[in-house]
């Protein structure tokens, strides 16, 4: 239903919808939803919670993901994604733009753009995908003070602290770090870049108590896991960050080599989203109705119509 009615709006903010759904039993799952669309499209597969990528942004944007977009172009994607599904979103903060002051930004702009968890990573910039090798670390100190600064600037945001360690200095580095990033502050640990099920489990066994996330990125260095062998194996959240964008990204290069091939896009229609499904998925008759409906009522029926 449309956005606009407060009435349906969600009571509570998203970070405490994200919040009470980390504290259900069981793994919460969070595909990635590159825009308003597909967050819509992955609500009506049934998931509750969403992940917004960094990498799907900027490649959506077609840029790199090497921390050189803005906060205010995270927030635009965030609006339409909370606008749109109306589901707890984790989004990813990146290196959080700068220092403690900058995170402390971010956060305060993430969350009055409706994000209801975000991650901060502990790479220098340009920062890397964690799944890549030649990353940089900043000190585990500078790290913990982005993280305190986050926790100060959240009112109701989940904080949690990315770590990229493992491939860097190795996983008892990466233990290291995560337990101080919880000390500061954080909610949750994101282990990157782990590369078996006995890492995983290693690491889960290394944080116990703590929520944490998997990445199950593909063409990284994770071997793939389900969602229930990520719970088996202790763990809270699991993203799928890019997926949407490269099964959306594939299926448009198509399209563009099937227009210039056969000059028009008649053997591509098969494929595509209809005009009725496309308009079924954002509820443009919902707001047709809701346009309707408000003239209804202040137009009352003595009043001479122009
Ligand atoms: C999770 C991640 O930070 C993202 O931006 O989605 C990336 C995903 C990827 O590049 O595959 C990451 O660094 O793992
Ligand atoms: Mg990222």
């Amino acid at each position: 239903m449309p956005y606009l009615v407060a009435a349906e709006l969600p009571t509570e903010s998203a970070g405490k919808r994200f919040r009470a759904a980390l504290s259900r039993p069981g793994i919460y799952r969070l595909p990635g939803a590159h825009n308003g669309q597909s967050a819509i499209q992955a609500r009506n597969a049934g998931f509750d919670g969403l992940y917004l990528s960094g990498a799907a942004m900027t490649a959506s944007m077609g840029l790199p993901d090497l921390g050189i977009i803005t906060i205010d172009e995270v927030a635009f994607f965030i609006r339409q994604i909370a606008r749109s599904a109306a589901l707890p979103l984790l989004v990813d903060g990146d290196t959080g733009y700068g220092e403690a002051l900058n995170v402390m930004h971010m956060v305060r702009t993430f969350e009055d753009a409706g994000a209801g968890a975000v991650h901060l990573e502990d790479q220098i910039l340009p920062k890397k995908c964690g799944h890549l090798n030649g990353k940089s670390l900043v000190p585990t100190i500078d790290m913990a003070a982005k993280v305190a600064a986050a926790r100060k600037a959240a009112r109701d945001l989940v904080i949690v602290a990315r770590t990229d360690a493992v491939g860097v200095d190795g996983f008892d580095a990466a233990v290291e770090r995560a337990q101080a990033y919880v000390e500061a502050g954080a909610d949750a640990i994101f282990p990157e870049g782990l590369t078996s099920r006995e890492m995983f489990e290693a690491f889960a066994a290394a944080m116990p108590g703590v929520p944490l996330l998997a990445n199950m990125t593909e063409f990284g260095k994770t071997p793939f896991f389900t969602s229930q062998e990520f719970e088996a194996m202790g763990y809270k959240m699991v993203i799928w960050p890019v997926s949407s964008l490269r099964v959306a990204n594939k299926a448009q290069a198509e399209l563009y080599t099937a227009i210039q091939r056969d000059g028009g896009t008649h053997n591509m229609v098969e494929r595509m989203q209809t005009r009725a499904e496309l308009y079924d998925v954002i509820g443009l008759h919902d707001y047709e109705a809701l346009d309707a409906s408000i003239v209804k009522t202040i137009v009352p029926e003595a009043m001479p119509q122009a």
